[in-house]
């Protein structure tokens, strides 16, 4: 706690780490952004610093994570945790599938102090023999399972299942997540003795003695966030309104935007490149290097806006690694099962998942995600350590139905009908004229980034991201300075974007009253307060400093021939049949 320079636990860690360090098994349902890392590791560490080891080799500690990414942020903050209080200790990582059998054979032959893996690796480690013998025996203190609903939704429970069969009986188990199901406690009731469960909810604290819910002394482990709903006439109007939300300031920054797919991922980055918004995507699709770099960069607060793909369908990993379990089944899986078994998996996406993005003030969903869990996990990546947060969602007609059924099972987490009703409220800081008077702008634009585009720009950001992730896998660990030059958020169009459309001009961002224009929102209260800030902010920044956008203009516009062109006096009167210049 000290080597991150943590004051004092969350009420999370003040509920799990006594009954933890009591060697009690702990099953633990906390919220996002609560603290659950270092409620497992602080105990798992000072199990293992009190006693020396009682094998020769083998993990002291197994981590089981969801997702690759999730496993490379736990090791890190576990080795960050260790270079204070155990300084002769490692933690690591499995490699990948792709790196082969040998090496993963050769790593989990001197494994680390911490193992931090997905279960998969750690199941064919444990059903190859590839650990040292009696390795998963005496010497191995504790067994985590991190995210435990995200591991049953991306179909692991077979090899965790495999991995506590090779584990020695009375093992200590902590399992921790952000959300409880009857799945989860058929698993805590299989592979843990004696659990002591333990929910830390919103607004109350754990009296850690008995495991149970008490009213708290001013903590509040919850996150605090601010849950929006933006009804939008259309579904093709999402683009629109997420352009008008950032480009008009109406959101706090760091902003991170969900989408479904990671076309839809590159085609928002596209389009909000048009508005002078510059963004860098996430998806499943980049090199594994790449995707680090880009949460590192974007924690650091290099980028003001990501834009996040949150399907798994895309996801090289868990597809991967739920096909590797599909292929060693036992019993013959029919076509039938294998398609049940994919369609239980959720339909989120794993980088995204689980991840400690740091000092985010808003999330949106350009889609209302697929489950009331997906939400929060989602809604989760802001309102982190205490800080608070904003989530909106847009809703199109067709998802009334699907966000009814969230909204409630949200309520009922509350368990209180007044508040229940006070969970998600309609957002009303973007009024429909702001929205109208962008309207031609943003379908102008949204034509210039269809399929072909997107299809075109993926190529192009798939080969750049390549290329950076060779410089990176060469650079990581020495060469920090270097790291720092490769941009993830640099124009992905094939032809420069029109410097037109990123300037917005006064009328359209509100700064005057006019009719039909947007106005200005009154600061009734912190969060409009906020967005106004934020709006001038951004009327008298233009997005980014001096520096950054002259930096920005140079590389994403260029001179500009195709427009000039297009719009010498008579070429443009004859082709737009006197379509008026000024929009
Ligand atoms: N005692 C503490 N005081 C202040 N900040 C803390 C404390 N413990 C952890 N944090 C910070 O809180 C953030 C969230 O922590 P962590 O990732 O462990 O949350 P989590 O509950 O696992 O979230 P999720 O369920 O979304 O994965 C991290 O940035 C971490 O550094």
């Amino acid at each position: 706690m000290v080597a991150r320079r943590l004051d004092a636990p969350t009420a999370t860690q003040r509920a799990v780490v006594p009954v933890a360090l009591r060697g009690r098994d702990v099953c633990a349902r906390a919220p996002t952004g609560s603290g659950k890392t270092m409620a497992y590791l602080v105990p798992m560490l000072d199990k293992m610093c009190a006693r020396a080891s009682a094998t020769a080799s083998g993990p002291r500690g197994i981590v089981l994570t969801p997702t690759r990414e999730l496993a490379h942020q736990t090791r890190r903050a576990c080795a960050a945790a260790m270079r204070t209080c155990a300084p002769g200790m490692r933690a690591g990582e499995l490699p990948v599938a792709s790196a082969g059998t040998n090496v993963l054979r050769e790593t989990a032959g001197s494994p680390p102090d911490v193992l931090v893996a997905t279960p998969t690796r750690v199941a064919e480690c444990a059903r190859g023999g590839y650990f040292p013998p009696g390795a998963l025996g005496d010497g191995l203190e504790m067994v985590v399972l991190d995210e435990a609903d995200l591991l049953l939704s991306f179909g692991y429970v077979d090899d965790i299942k495999c991995v506590m069969k090779a584990v020695k009986r009375g093992t200590q188990v902590m399992m921790l997540s952000a959300t409880m199901s009857k799945e989860i406690e058929e698993l805590r009731d299989v592979i843990a003795h004696k659990p002591t469960t333990i929910d830390v909810d919103d607004e109350e604290d754990v009296d850690a003695e008995k495991g149970e819910a008490k009213a708290g002394e001013g903590a509040k482990p919850g996150p605090d966030i601010k849950h929006y709903s933006l009804h939008i006439p259309k579904a093709h109007d999402r683009l629109l309104y997420v352009m008008a939300l950032l480009r008009l300031g109406l959101c706090k920054k760091k902003a991170l935007v969900f989408v479904s797919s990671a076309d839809a991922a590159v085609r928002l980055r596209l389009f909000l490149h048009k508005f002078g918004v510059p963004t860098c995507a996430l998806h499943g699709e980049l090199p594994a290097n790449s995707r680090t770099h880009i949460l590192q960069e974007f924690n650091r607060g290099v980028y003001d806006f990501m834009v996040a793909a949150a399907d798994d369908a895309n996801m090289a990993e868990p597809t991967e690694e739920a096909d590797a379990v599909e292929e060693q089944e036992d019993k013959a899986p029919t076509r039938e099962s294998k398609k049940k078994k994919r369609d239980r998996r959720d339909k989120e996406f794993g980088v995204v998942r689980g991840i400690d993005f740091q000092a985010v003030n808003t999330v949106i969903n350009f889609e209302v995600p697929t489950t009331a869990a997906a939400y929060v996990h989602r809604v989760g990546r802001t309102g982190r350590a205490g800080n608070s947060g904003t989530a909106i969602t847009l809703v199109a007609p067709s998802e009334e139905q699907s966000f009814a059924a969230i909204q409630s099972k949200l309520a009922s987490a509350v368990g209180d009908a007044v508040a229940a009703t006070q969970v998600m409220q309609p957002f009303d800081r973007l009024p429909k004229e702001a929205v109208d008077a962008l309207r031609y702008r943003a379908e102008d634009a949204a034509r210039a980034v269809g399929k072909t585009a997107v299809k075109e720009a993926r190529v192009r950001e798939l080969r750049q991201e390549l290329l950076n992730s060779e410089r990176l896998a060469a650079h990581f660990e020495d060469n920090a300075e270097d790291l720092a030059l490769l941009k993830h958020d640099t124009s992905l169009a094939k032809h420069p974007d029109a410097k037109h459309l990123s300037h917005l001009p006064g009328y359209l961002r509100g700064g005057k009253s006019r009719r039909g224009a947007a106005r200005v929102v009154e600061p009734d209260s912190e969060h409009a307060r906020n967005a106004l800030n934020y709006h001038l902010d951004v009327e008298v920044a233009e997005f980014g400093s001096k520096k950054k956008r002259k930096r920005n203009d140079k590389r994403e516009t260029g001179p500009d021939l195709r427009v000039n062109n297009k719009f010498k006096k008579g070429n443009f009167k004859k082709k737009s049949g006197g379509r008026k210049r000024s929009r």
